[in-house]
């Protein structure tokens, strides 16, 4: 490399870390600092001929982030360092590794720079048409918001004997992320049992020890829908380069890709991009990674590279432990009798656990009384009577078959008579409509039916239903029924 020119654009990079230092704090400029050394690591300078300056730039967003924001202060620092009129030229490396776009001539008086966007050859960037949540506006996607919550923490997770293999594991990656034998870790376990919890902690811990590092948490189903819209803008470069510039990534509910292979062929390449760049990844999912169905080998095995660990229910001692920490905090003191009531009260999952832990924390903060074993067996009484009816897809296919009178294995079943099918397509209308589930869930819930055929049913419904009387009585009534 020409070692002129890499003394150049030295003294280029040095000017403008020292104008962003100097910056005053909250001022435009002054934001940019954070992006500066992220985003000029990994521009090369390649040749300066007659004035024409070319930068080499991983994709066409470093070309439009540099034009957008750094244009007024690249202009300064080459006009100081090479002189006026200099032509700034890219070279994206990306899909085009030869090829050299039209000049982006700077005008080096002040601040009279061509915009850019106006320009025939710019590219149209990511963040014009795709809504991404985590991009704090205004320094796009180089400042990420994480999306992690403070209460996940390790600090707030207690462990048992459930969790205590994955909890080991998940400091040990804390620690070094990227750098452990255990990547990708893939955390599975059933519902409300703290796979997000830990997956989360481990991203908080990793802020914590190294704030430079980039770390995002994101639903699966956040992805897809990410993915669907970058498709559908013509992004995908764009996309897959948003998360490559992540170093710990955490996405949840994985199973969720399940049926969708455009999205899981994208996701492959972004977790071997991460995974041979040392970057570390994260999962979870309910289930064991051999058996989400409907998902590409090599991605399966990708998932078995790092180390699977199952999450199971809390046990006996764990629940009693993370009933004393939670009122604990509140300044709450339970006798052993009234730890194992609690404790027994709730056996399958956290999440209920804590439901009942709040409602003891309100009660004893609402009437001011001394927390007592009656007491606390009327709250629990009280709170199961009082206990809104969770609408899921298990209790919408029990008043579906208790309306029409069939069989759950009728309706799971593929028989196309007209007496179960109709109930099946109501089914799967209003655990579409009721519940977060998505097509491939309910297809699944629905005995391993196809994502498409779960989205017919729900549109066929919505039309039959404005035009034949008996289909809306049935909607109707079973809406009633559903939510009574
Ligand atoms: N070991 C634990 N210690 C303290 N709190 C916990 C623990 N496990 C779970 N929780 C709490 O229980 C609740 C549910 O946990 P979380 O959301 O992580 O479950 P999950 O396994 O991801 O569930 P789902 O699959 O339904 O998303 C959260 O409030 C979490 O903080």
């Amino acid at each position: 490399m020409d070692e002129n020119l890499m003394m150049i654009w030295r003294k280029c990079l040095q000017f403008m870390r020292d104008n962003l230092n100097a910056a005053e704090d909250n001022s435009d400029l002054k934001k940019l600092e954070k992006s500066f050394d992220l985003l000029f690591d990994k521009v090369q300078p390649i040749s300066l001929a007659d004035n024409n300056l070319t930068l080499m730039v991983p994709s066409d967003f470093y070309k439009e982030y540099i034009e957008d924001n750094y244009l007024s202060l690249l202009s300064a620092a080459l006009k100081k360092n090479i002189g006026k009129g200099v032509k700034l030229w890219y070279s994206v490396m990306e899909n085009r590794p030869n090829g050299l776009e039209k000049p982006v001539t700077m005008n080096m008086k002040g601040k009279s720079v061509p915009t850019p966007r106006t320009q025939e050859t710019m590219p149209q960037g990511f963040s014009s048409n795709i809504v991404n949540p985590f991009v704090v506006p205004g320094i796009k996607k180089v400042n990420i918001d994480s999306n992690l919550k403070s209460d996940f923490s390790f600090d707030n997770y207690v462990e048992g004997e459930s969790n205590k293999f994955a909890a080991t594991v998940a400091r040990s990656i804390a620690k070094r992320p990227g750098a452990t034998a255990f990547n990708p870790l893939f955390l599975y376990g059933g519902y409300g049992v703290g796979k997000t919890h830990l997956g989360q902690a481990v991203g908080l811990e990793v802020k914590s020890q190294f704030p430079d590092k980039v770390v995002l948490y994101l639903s699966s189903e956040k992805f897809i829908q990410q993915f669907i819209s970058s498709a559908k803008a013509h992004k995908q470069t764009e996309f897959a380069n948003f998360y490559q510039m992540v170093d710990v990534l955490i996405i949840d509910d994985i199973q969720f890709l399940s049926g969708k292979s455009a999205t899981q062929d994208s996701f492959f390449h972004i977790f071997d991009h991460l995974h041979q760049n040392g970057k570390q990844i994260i999962l979870t999912s309910d289930k064991a990674p051999a058996d989400i169905m409907d998902i590409q080998d090599r991605i399966v095995s990708r998932f078995k590279w790092g180390l699977s660990a199952e999450i199971k229910s809390p046990d006996l001692q764990t629940r009693r432990k993370i009933i004393v920490d939670k009122l604990s905090r509140d300044g709450i003191v339970l006798t052993d009798d009234m730890l194992d009531f609690l404790a027994s009260e709730t056996k399958t999952n956290v999440r209920e656990l804590i439901g009942v832990i709040n409602s003891v924390i309100a009660y004893s903060t609402v009437y001011k009384t001394e927390l007592s074993l009656e007491l606390l067996k009327d709250t629990i009484s009280k709170i199961a009577a009082n206990q809104k009816k969770i609408i899921n897809i298990p209790y919408i296919q029990e008043v579906v078959c208790d309306y029409f009178g069939i069989k759950k294995e009728q309706l799971l079943s593929k028989t196309r008579k007209r007496e179960i099918a109709l109930p099946r397509q109501l089914a799967m209308y209003f655990s579409k409509e009721l519940t977060n589930a998505t097509f491939t869930k309910i297809g699944e819930e629905m005995g391993g039916k196809d994502h498409s055929t779960v989205m017919y049913a729900c549109d066929t419904i919505k039309d039959v239903s404005k035009i034949d009387k008996e289909v809306k009585k049935y909607v109707k009534d079973l809406s009633e029924r559903i939510k009574k």
